[in-house]
């Protein structure tokens, strides 16, 4: 496999998958680890150009990270799965509630958007990455993904995940932000026929619960849920994220395994 992952949890429980951030790595789950495998098989792995997933010789874009998700499921023959992913992840699973929601019961996006940002920001986080590797985003990271108090009195949860950024292959990272100039799900919000939790944070910088809100009003079955959090919610809140998810993936679960 070009994409690296591990799996956690009872053999045998329904499988979730879990899609880490621009960034990041699985090791950003931690903090839901331990709640999320009382229930479920959980299959976590590091989005392309991410810890030693292959970044691949042909430009990075959504759909290419969709089908990676495909390619892991396919590998591991499982039919159908749950989805939960963040930010660039949750823009993963909004590709896959559109292209292929025959392979999930239930989706959950958390501080996303149908489009992060402008095309020109992400050519020129890229180019600045390929230019000057990491530490020009890794200084700013923080401010964008946690508040200042979160900032303040979580040390030692905020510095690894900075660690992590600075660690992430500068390719990989720009190849990426390649693949965000061009997303765009905007006009396919109202085709994306699985259930979908919309988490948002109510402080996040970079994708607001106006942009929550919208994939809401379009996306036909989605349920809005907004946390005290920026941008890694999933990190900063993580009990109430924990159980919020467990809630909405639990729901309807028999039902719809079979239709
Ligand atoms: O800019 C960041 O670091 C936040 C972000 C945007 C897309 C993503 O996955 O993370």
């Amino acid at each position: 496999m070009e994409i690296e992952f591990r799996l956690d949890g009872p053999e045998g429980a329904p499988l979730l998958v879990l899609s880490n951030s621009l960034g990041t790595t699985w090791a950003m789950w931690q903090a839901q680890i331990p709640a999320l495998t009382q229930h479920f098989r959980v299959l976590r792995y590091n989005t392309r150009g991410h810890g030693r997933s292959a970044v691949g010789q042909q430009p990075v874009t959504l759909e290419r990270l969709g089908q990676d998700v495909i390619a892991l499921l396919d590998h591991l023959d499982v039919e159908r799965a749950c989805f939960c992913g963040i930010s660039l992840g949750g823009m993963t699973g909004m590709w896959l509630n559109r292209h292929a929601p025959e392979r999930f019961q239930r989706i959950v996006v958390a501080n996303t958007a149908a489009r992060i940002g402008q095309e020109a920001g992400w050519r020129d986080r890229a180019a600045t990455v390929r230019e000057q590797g990491m530490d020009p985003v890794a200084q700013s990271a923080a401010d964008r993904w946690f508040t200042p108090a979160f900032r303040q009195n979580n040390p030692e949860v905020v510095y690894p995940l900075i660690e992590q950024l600075a660690a992430t292959p500068a390719e990989g990272y720009a190849a990426c932000c390649d693949a965000l100039a061009m997303a765009d799900l905007r006009d396919e919000l109202t085709q994306m026929p699985r259930p979908m939790l919309v988490i948002a944070g109510e402080s996040d910088p970079v994708t607001t619960s106006r942009d929550a809100e919208a994939i809401v009003v379009d996306a036909p079955h989605a349920h809005y849920l907004v946390l005290p959090a920026s941008h890694l919610s999933n990190v900063a809140c993580a009990a109430a994220f924990n159980q919020h998810v467990i809630t909405f993936l639990t729901a309807g679960a028999e039902h719809e395994l079979n239709h």
